[in-house]
């Protein structure tokens, strides 16, 4: 029946008929959506997409393999490579077999970002195909005139038709007309818009709709100025936009709201990559394993498992010891070879602190928060088990997998402690040692996509008691390190949540606390950690710090900074420091107005730091000096708030803030238009003596 029906059609098309009048109240033909999202981009990664499961024959001439030789295949070559370990086990990707696409499979996930096709697009013209015998060029000359007229009737009709279904995006026509239309719409969409909310209220919410509407939004938000509906301000977007995200994700409003508020309110990234950034968390990211190159060569290791019926490549350029792993006919957390110790299993952001902790062989090294172990065998493996390792972890209960794992991977330069790292000093001594790494117990933001309970389980308070803790927590780390080490001198310290607080003002505290200097992390990736957040100026060296996201690397969201201890002082120093040079890049813009009618993002600007997108400066501030403004302005605290004190976000106190600010530039452009009127002045009194000149027939300079 379907199938004749199709037949029928295709005829009918090939027939060429006349073209359907119209009915005066037929919904016109569904064009694509201006407002629809584009197709999905390519996530950034770093990491390769999804591969089909190759054959798995050992071929004699494999790709991998190949790739794999041209690598270096000598251990030492690949231990000197700063490579490192892994994760956590409640991190790892274990047997469990998880896809590693960077696509996802994700119906609804992939809805959203692509355009939508159905309906498909009305070609142009279309309606006026014809197969009758009138072929002359007035006829169809007319024909196309009467379809333009009809067209024009219909627009405003096939408007209100369509705002149910889909809003559309403003359509700006000029002169008035594109006034009373574009309000005409304006109107619709926010009527619309209200009564959804009210019927939402009343009901679960519907998903199709929430999407369309944070499409919107978003694409309104990327494009205020010209987008944003007359009178609503970017305030009204943001929070109708947080409460959609969190009610489709599946967030409570605290994680969403700081989100959201990062990113469209300090305009941390663009705001369509809060989109994709949100996509990326609920995708899994590739299951990574690090060779042990205490007891194999990454190609020998890769060879085995390929037999095995394991669909692997190389990690990366970065690493030597890395293997992506896209899929596997074996349980990957549970091979002989596995068993053997010659792998760890590992997420790829895992490696990057070991890497940037760049351990030396004979060294003494702590790794402050070590279960299960993933980067304390990383490092053991890079010093060849030579030196001592000060493994160390608070949880009894987590002992066992951190010995077991030493064990499993031939571990022997290890000592495994139970301390509350804060009292680790006192245990192993202070100026002791020669590198720390403190990969901090956090509230794991950045790893979403293995634990969704993330989403709904951290609150503001959760943040905060991390913060407090890891701060004390890195204090400790810095005074173990002796910073008249020989090799060393060097602190790391890493976190999987993508919370300023627990990252970027953790690290500016150690350096008001201690006498230390960010130094690069040594990784060539990566964004640059955030200089500013909220009233917040951190010390301008923290765009020395790494980040990394899921939408960008595909990677966990990572932070790793890594610090140099000056002195074994533990006073802040009084005399002038040398200064800090720093090269910046672009800069994230400080903050946007999101009350503002305009739209316009109000910048800021400090005497620490100046914003240039894309231009290249380098800026000197003394830590002396910077320590001073810092003590003088008191908010150099924390990213968020301290415990207790006011909120910004959203109160009437911020808006009240915002509004003076406003209020300047009104004051500003006062004073532009005096000065204008002055030149005005200036200008008339020139011409009037030029004209008096003219008449008198003499010149006037
Ligand atoms: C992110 S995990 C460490 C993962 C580990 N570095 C690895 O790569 O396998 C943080 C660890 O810190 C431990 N921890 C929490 N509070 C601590 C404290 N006060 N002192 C030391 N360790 C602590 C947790 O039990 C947890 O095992």
């Amino acid at each position: 029946m379907a199938a004749t029906a199709l037949s029928k059609r295709k005829e009918a098309k090939s027939q060429k008929p006349p073209p359907r009048k119209k009915q005066r109240n037929e919904p016109p033909p569904r064009k694509k959506l201006r407002n629809e999202l584009p197709p999905r981009k390519k996530l950034r990664n770093e990491l390769p997409p999804r591969k089909k499961q190759k054959t798995v024959s050992f071929p004699a001439k494999n790709p991998i393999k190949d790739d794999l030789i041209s690598d270096s295949d000598d251990i030492d070559e690949m231990v000197e490579e700063h490579g490192q370990l892994h994760e956590d086990q409640q991190h790892q990707g274990s047997d469990s077999g998880s896809e590693m696409s960077s696509d996802g499979d994700d119906p609804l996930a992939d809805d959203f970002l692509l355009g939508s096709d159905d309906g498909g697009s009305v070609e142009k013209g279309s309606d006026l195909d014809s197969d009758s015998d009138e072929s002359d060029i007035e006829v169809k000359a007319r024909a196309d005139e009467e379809e333009k007229v009809r067209e024009e009737e219909d627009a405003l009709e096939e408007l209100k038709l369509n705002i149910k279904e889909e809003p559309d995006e403003f359509r700006l026509l000029t002169g008035e007309i594109g006034t009373s239309f574009r309000r005409f719409h304006m109107v619709m969409i926010s009527s619309y818009i209200t009564k959804e909310l009210e019927e939402e209220a009343n009901r679960p919410p519907d998903l199709q709709s929430l999407q369309r509407r944070i499409k919107e939004i978003v694409r309104v938000l990327s494009n205020f100025k010209s987008l944003r509906q007359e009178g609503a301000t970017r305030k009204d977007y943001v929070e109708q936009l947080t409460m959609d995200l969190g009610s489709y994700y599946g967030y409570n409003e605290f994680l969403i709201g700081a989100l959201v508020e990062v990113i469209c309110i300090f305009n941390m990234f663009p705001v369509n990559e809060l989109m994709e950034l949100i996509e990326a968390f609920e995708k899994p990211r590739p299951i990574c394993l690090r060779t042990n190159t205490l007891k194999a060569r990454r190609r020998d290791l890769a060879g085995v498992l390929l037999n095995r019926g394991v669909n692997l490549d190389p990690l990366s350029k970065w690493s030597k010891v890395g293997l992506v792993v896209y899929d596997s006919q074996v349980p990957i957390g549970a091979t002989p070879e596995y068993m053997a110790g010659y792998y760890m299993l590992q997420s790829a952001s895992s490696f990057l602190p070991v890497m940037a902790l760049a351990p030396q062989e004979k060294e003494r090294i702590v790794d402050m928060a070590a279960a299960p172990g993933g980067k304390t065998t990383y490092i053991s493996a890079i010093m060849k088990n030579s030196g001592i390792v000060y493994a160390n972890e608070m949880k009894e209960s987590r002992l066992k997998s951190l010995t077991a794992n030493l064990q499993r991977m031939g571990v022997t330069n290890t000592i495994v402690c139970n301390y509350d790292g804060r009292e680790l000093p006192k245990a192993l001594g202070q100026n002791t040692v020669d590198r720390v790494l403190l990969d901090a117990p956090c509230s794991g933001t950045g790893v979403i996509s293995k634990d969704e309970s993330v989403k709904t389980s951290k609150t503001l308070e959760d943040i905060h008691k991390c913060a407090h803790l890891q701060k004390e927590l890195l204090l400790a780390a810095i005074d173990m390190v002796d910073a008249n080490s020989k090799s060393g001198g060097y602190i790391v310290y890493s976190t999987c949540s993508i919370m300023i607080p627990e990252n970027e003002a953790v690290i500016d505290y150690a350096l008001r606390k201690r006498d230390v200097k960010l130094v690069p992390c040594g990784l060539d990736f990566g964004r640059p950690g955030f200089v500013r957040f909220r009233e917040n100026r951190f010390h301008p060296t923290l765009e020395k710090t790494r980040r990394f996201y899921p939408h960008v690397q595909n990677m966990d969201g990572f932070f790793v900074a890594k610090l140099k201890k000056m002195s074994n002082s533990k006073l802040t120093p009084t005399a002038p420091e040398p200064s800090a040079t720093v090269e910046q890049g672009s800069e994230p813009i400080d903050s946007v107005d999101i009350n503002s009618d305009e739209g316009e993002f109000q910048r800021r600007s400090s005497k620490e730091s100046i914003t240039a997108e894309s231009t290249k400066i380098t800026i000197t501030v003394s830590k002396e000096s910077y320590m001073k403004k810092s003590k003088e302005s008191g908010k150099l605290q924390n990213g968020f708030p301290e415990k207790g004190k006011h909120v910004p976000k959203f109160t009437a106190k911020y808006w009240k803030e915002r509004k003076q600010q406003r209020l300047s530039r009104e004051e500003i452009a006062k004073a532009r238009e005096e000065k204008r009127q002055t030149l005005r002045e200036d200008k008339k009194k020139v011409e009037g003596k030029k004209r008096a000149a003219k008449e008198s027939g003499g010149n006037v300079k």
